[in-house]
């Protein structure tokens, strides 16, 4: 989706003056963030270490309370998990004592219980064999690669079909060469479900290659210091990536990176 093309969109997230601070330790990790991320858009928060990305992005996810502020999903109050979000980190921390598919499996039996899990059988065989996994079903995480790890992980997000997907450096850990795979892979699988995608990363490139707004925050406590649209055609390729625009917009997130550094 392109930023001209938003209007009208539905609202997916509301966040309004947001704060959080964690009183154990001290530490203020999050203020005045306010924002609105629509129906169908990518938007990508990045930020120096320990800006608050991953902190804010668990709020998003019902896991955190916030100490001030609202967060609204759909209109309604994040209280806990919703149903309708996804959630990735960076390591997929598959069960190491249950096959590839049993660990996509996992979000259906922890949801209505073990005998549910048949009936997903198919389904979870068919995303593994679309991200490449098939043949892997019956093995255990111990014999995957990293990559392949990663993409059984979408697949345990997926197999729940959430409409909105959050996904922190879901791609961190993996080669550049994998990781450019699996970012057009993801921009395939959520412009096919029409999923909205909130992704952190600390990629620049990988940024503005899969988002229609960036998110630029600055060192703790992290706010929100820009925010650039990217207006690049889909589906992006890696030749995107040659494109002067390209270039030019990876220099705007720079830039306002070294912006949000210098004035905290
Ligand atoms: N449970 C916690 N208790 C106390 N402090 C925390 C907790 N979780 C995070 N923090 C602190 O809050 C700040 C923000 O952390 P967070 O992990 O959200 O940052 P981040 O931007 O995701 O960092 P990175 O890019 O390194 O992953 C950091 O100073 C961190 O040490």
């Amino acid at each position: 989706m392109s930023a001209g093309t938003l209007e009208g969109t539905r609202t997916v997230y509301r966040i309004e003056g947001l704060d959080h601070v964690f009183d154990a330790a001290e530490v203020h990790a999050l203020q005045d963030i306010d924002l609105r991320i629509l129906q169908g858009q990518v938007v990508s928060f990045i930020g120096p270490s320990g800006c608050g990305k991953s902190t804010l992005l668990t709020i998003m996810a019902g896991l955190l309370e916030p100490s001030r502020g609202t967060v609204l999903l759909n209109g309604e109050d994040v209280d806990g998990p919703p149903d309708e979000v996804g959630i990735m980190f960076q390591r997929a921390t598959l069960l190491p004592w249950r096959t590839t598919v049993e660990n996509v499996l996992l979000p259906i039996e922890l949801r209505h219980g073990k005998r549910r899990t048949k009936a997903y059988r198919d389904q979870a065989e068919d995303l593994l064999q679309r991200v490449g996994l098939a043949g892997f079903e019956r093995r255990y995480p111990g014999e995957l690669s990293g990559g392949m790890a990663q993409r059984a992980a979408i697949c345990r997000m997926l197999i729940t079909e959430p409409d909105v997907l959050l996904l922190d450096e879901p791609f961190g850990a993996l080669d550049e060469l994998t990781r450019e795979r699996m970012d057009l892979e993801l921009q395939r699988i959520a412009a096919a479900r029409d999923a909205t995608v909130v992704l952190v990363t600390h990629s620049i490139p990988e940024a503005v290659l899969l988002s229609d707004r960036v998110y630029a925050m600055s060192a703790r406590p992290g706010r929100i210091s820009e925010v650039i649209d990217i207006d690049l055609p889909r589906p992006r390729t890696l030749d995107t990536m040659a494109l002067p625009a390209f270039v030019d917009y990876t220099g705007r997130v720079r830039r306002a990176l070294d912006r949000g550094h210098e004035d905290s």
